[in-house]
């Protein structure tokens, strides 16, 4: 679902953040993506959703070549790509239900099909009771439930999360991940980038490492 050809980044600065990057999620897979800060994980997952472009090697997603899509079909890309930040980017003049209908309104849904699609996205994660409150009235852990249900709530066969629990208790880290790995049950290619080891540890699940741009362990076809 997400496979890496031998793909490097070099910014304009010269500073290559990735070198010869190998590997290949299945569908349905659920993998972290670790290594310090700088490594090159924000970089492969810009990748990803095709907001930077590598400066060789191929990156495929769903089958399709991104180096060579034009610029006009990347929105049709991304709709396919499910992404959560540790900020999460709630609007907070709005409500938890019009933050999660937002990218259905960019899709031009109905208004029947945004709710139930809404509605069901808010009941996976919880969060069905508060719909009509405003984000900022929610806790930390909520606001991130509501970011993660407006990241599936078209259902994307990908989902990318950037540090999804960094602000986040154990528990709620727990709770953050239990849902990743649901999804992941229903056939999402769910990658995680964390710097968060005790959870890495804990989860026990395939972790792609960076180590200065270069992947140095979880590479390869399924490679643990
Ligand atoms: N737009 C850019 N222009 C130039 N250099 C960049 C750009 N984005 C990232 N870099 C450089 O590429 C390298 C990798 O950065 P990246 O953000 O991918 O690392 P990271 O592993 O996500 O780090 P962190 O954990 O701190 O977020 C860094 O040295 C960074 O300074």
């Amino acid at each position: 679902m997400i496979e890496f050809r031998q793909v490097t980044k070099r910014y304009d600065s010269d500073h290559t953040a990735l070198r010869h990057v190998n590997f290949h999620l299945d569908r349905g897979e659920l993998a972290f993506l670790t290594g310090h800060s700088g490594a090159g994980k924000s970089t492969l997952l810009k990748l990803v959703m095709v907001m930077e472009r590598p400066t060789a090697g191929e990156v495929i997603v769903g089958g399709q070549k991104l180096n060579s899509l034009p610029r006009r079909q990347i929105p049709y890309i991304r709709r396919h790509i499910g992404v959560v930040f540790q900020n999460h980017q709630l609007l907070f003049d709005r409500t938890v239900f019009d933050n999660v209908a937002m990218p259905l309104e960019v899709m031009g849904a109905s208004p029947e099909d945004t709710g139930r699609r809404v509605r069901a996205a808010l009941d996976k994660v919880g969060l069905l009771s508060k719909e009509k409150m405003n984000p900022m009235q929610l806790s930390g852990g909520e606001q991130q439930r509501v970011g993660i249900a407006r990241a599936v709530v078209n259902k994307p066969p990908v989902l990318l999360a950037d540090e999804p629990t960094g602000n986040l208790d154990p528990e709620l880290s727990a709770d953050i991940m239990h849902l990743f790995t649901q999804f992941s049950q229903v056939g999402v290619t769910v990658l995680v980038a964390t710097h968060d080891i005790a959870l890495i540890h804990a989860m026990n699940r395939r972790t792609l490492t960076l180590n200065q741009g270069e992947l140095v362990a979880g590479g390869g076809v399924s490679g643990h």
